[in-house]
């Protein structure tokens, strides 16, 4: 996704001669044609048993490759194998077959078909069959209206103005549904003249949409008489083609075939110069592909995963800021008592005592780097104490304190954050454990595990964090998490009970995004009967990071809700944040990409309770528990 350049073709709606329309389709630069499989010459008796000879033209006519790259087949619009009387249904099949047999004989990329209404049960299993008996990938494009003029005409007296809208969406809906949300089945829009409004352009941005028709009557001609669109079409357009769809003109020609293209492609350019965002250049080739979460406290990182994290131009800096900010706080504290404000301790400034600062899973030492930076800006004597369990990382880490950090006062801990016992305590603990659901990763009982490392008082950066979740609507997303290959066939039937860490971008957000969790670091001790702080035998703080939460959400318009899209945010200290929200998300941060979280049974009604540790769906009465990241 995220083309460099717009794929458009041109329909026809009739072909006497194919290779005349390929010849002129090539020479006005378009990529493929739309054409009915059929020849207009052709025509079909009824007994088809008693036919003998082709119902098209020979396949002799295009060379193999011209067959494999430039056609997309239409099948004849009139074919209704969900029509009510049976004996027309049994002809319209024998005809159905017949043209995707020999659009399979003949090895087209794509087949086109129309969608007119929901009932398409016969019609998804004919394709269903055609698709399982197939030895090569044949696309299916499912070509529906965006509007449905006899809806509009019978609803006339409704409010609700995207009525003839969302009729035809969903009939593409319950078509893909029946088709099990195969991922070879996309859809085709045929984009009208007045666009709906957004909340239903966005749901079709959700949706597999392989490509749009525009038909040439909704083109305006400019003063100089060359074809162009509205602003909203060229917003519509642009949406679409980022969203992976081509584009195909369509329907009778008011200008030269080539100035349509041209004009796309103007269009297109104008819109890519401006597109300078750095987490989608970052993601480009890695949309919709899905990923199984790291677990760096179970497993051992490798090189490559540290190589990547280091690439953030903003997460470091955004940590040395906090850094900054929590040494220029002691200093203050210091300054106005003559004591740090952290019980029993002597003035260090005064003494010269240095601040002691834990970086607790330090990787391959870029905290360490920017705890040294912050020290040097704030001009604070530190003393770095850095702890990580990866033995391949604790490598790194000693080569540095034996050559770039030798005059620091630095030492290193190869050890679990949870169970070293260290002196001197820290003033403050440095950490980055999240995952992109916040706690995924096991944050929360790190950093409670290694409480007894800080002084009474003590500041933890960062010292709050937050889940958040959305639900959205991606068949697209939904069949890869379904399908995905783990490599092991008992985890696939795990594959919809766990998250995926994933750049989503073929999605529907159907409503706002909520926070789920709340995690604050340190954490407040539980109380016991007497409201005393309870404390486990090290002399550690004893918490609690279970929680569970029931969120609802008003739905404005019809979807499929296929799962949540999962985000988190973080306060480092003081103003200081690091935020994968939609809404806040730091600019030009890469580290993060969001998760999807899917749901296993998709139905009409579904009350979601995300409970942590295990996050349960009731659906019909079912209630299934999803286990989360390995100790
Ligand atoms: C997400 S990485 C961050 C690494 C580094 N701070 C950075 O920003 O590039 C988390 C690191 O914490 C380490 N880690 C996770 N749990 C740990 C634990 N309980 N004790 C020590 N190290 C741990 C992992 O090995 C990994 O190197």
């Amino acid at each position: 996704m995220v083309h460099q350049e717009i794929s458009c073709g041109l329909e026809y709606a009739i072909t006497p001669d194919l290779q005349m329309c390929i010849a002129e389709a090539i020479q006005a630069k378009y990529a493929f044609i739309v054409t009915p499989i059929i020849h207009p010459r052709y025509r079909r008796p009824f007994l088809l048993k008693n036919r003998v000879g082709g119902f098209t033209r020979s396949d002799m006519i295009l060379s193999p490759q011209d067959w494999t790259t430039r056609i997309v087949a239409r099948i004849s619009p009139y074919i209704d194998v969900d029509a009510n009387t049976s004996v027309v249904k049994r002809r319209h099949e024998d005809c159905l077959i017949e043209e995707l047999q020999y659009c399979r004989g003949v090895g087209v990329p794509a087949i086109m078909l129309n969608i007119r209404s929901k009932n398409n049960v016969n019609l998804a299993r004919i394709l269903h069959t055609f698709q399982e008996t197939s030895h090569h990938t044949t696309y299916i494009w499912a070509c529906v209206p965006m509007y449905c003029a006899s809806t509009s005409e019978k609803y006339k007296d409704s409010e609700d103005e995207d009525i003839a809208y969302n009729e035809t969406w969903s009939w593409w809906s319950k078509f893909h549904e029946y088709m099990k949300w195969d991922k070879r089945v996309g859809v085709v829009l045929e984009v009208s003249a007045d666009l709906p409004s957004q909340d239903v352009i966005q749901r079709w941005l959700g949706e597999p949409v392989k490509a749009i028709i525009l038909p040439t009557h909704i083109f305006i001609n400019n003063k100089k008489g060359y074809p162009v669109l509205s602003k909203a079409h060229q917003s519509f357009v642009t949406s679409m083609v980022e969203h992976d769809a081509q584009v195909i003109v369509s329907g009778a020609r008011r200008s030269n075939m080539e100035h349509y293209l041209q004009y796309l492609h103007r269009i297109w350019q104008r819109r890519t110069e401006s597109a300078h965002d750095p987490m989608l250049n970052f993601a480009r080739g890695w949309e919709d592909y899905l990923q199984t979460p790291l677990q760096p406290l179970s497993d051992n990182l490798d090189t490559h995963t540290y190589n990547v994290f280091e690439k953030d131009p903003i997460k470091y800096d955004q940590y040395q800021k906090a850094i900054v900010s929590a040494l220029t706080e002691l200093k203050k504290k210091k300054k106005v008592t003559g004591k740090t404000h952290l019980d029993n301790q002597v003035n260090a400034a005064e003494n010269n005592e240095p601040v002691v600062v834990m970086v607790l899973g330090a990787g391959r030492g870029p905290l360490v780097r920017a705890t040294f930076n912050a020290a040097d800006k704030t001009n604070t004597n530190v003393k770095v104490i850095v702890v990580e369990k990866n033995p391949s990382a604790v490598v790194v880490l000693a080569d540095q304190v034996h050559g770039s950090w030798r005059d620091r006062d630095v030492s290193l801990i190869h050890g679990d954050m949870r169970y070293v016992n260290l002196t001197p305590k820290a003033d403050i603990i440095v950490s980055e454990l999240l995952g992109s659901w916040a706690d995924n990763e096991l944050s929360p009982e790190c950093l409670d595990g290694a409480s007894n490392l800080l002084k009474p008082g003590g500041i933890s950066i960062p010292c709050q964090y937050r889940s958040f979740v959305t639900p959205i609507s991606s068949p697209r997303l939904w069949i890869a998490a379904k399908m995905a290959s783990t490599g092991d066939v008992r985890t696939k039937e795990k594959n919809l009970e766990k998250l995926w860490v994933v750049f989503m971008r073929n999605k529907h957000d159907i409503a706002d995004c909520k926070p789920v969790f709340t995690f604050e670091h340190p954490a407040k001790p539980l109380k016991n009967n007497d409201g005393e702080d309870m404390f486990d035998h090290r002399g550690s703080p004893m918490t609690d990071n279970r929680r569970d939460v029931t969120i609802t959400w008003d739905v404005k318009q019809d979807n499929v809700m296929h799962g949540f899209g999962g985000y988190f945010d973080c306060q480092l200290f003081g103003n200081e944040t690091l935020s994968i929200v939609p809404a806040t998300h730091s600019p030009g941060m890469i580290s993060w990409f969001p998760v999807f979280i899917p749901i296993k049974v998709l139905s009409a009604s579904l009350l979601v309770a995300f409970s942590r540790n295990s996050w349960v769906h009731y659906c019909y009465g079912y209630c299934i528990r999803f286990g989360m990241a390995a100790m």
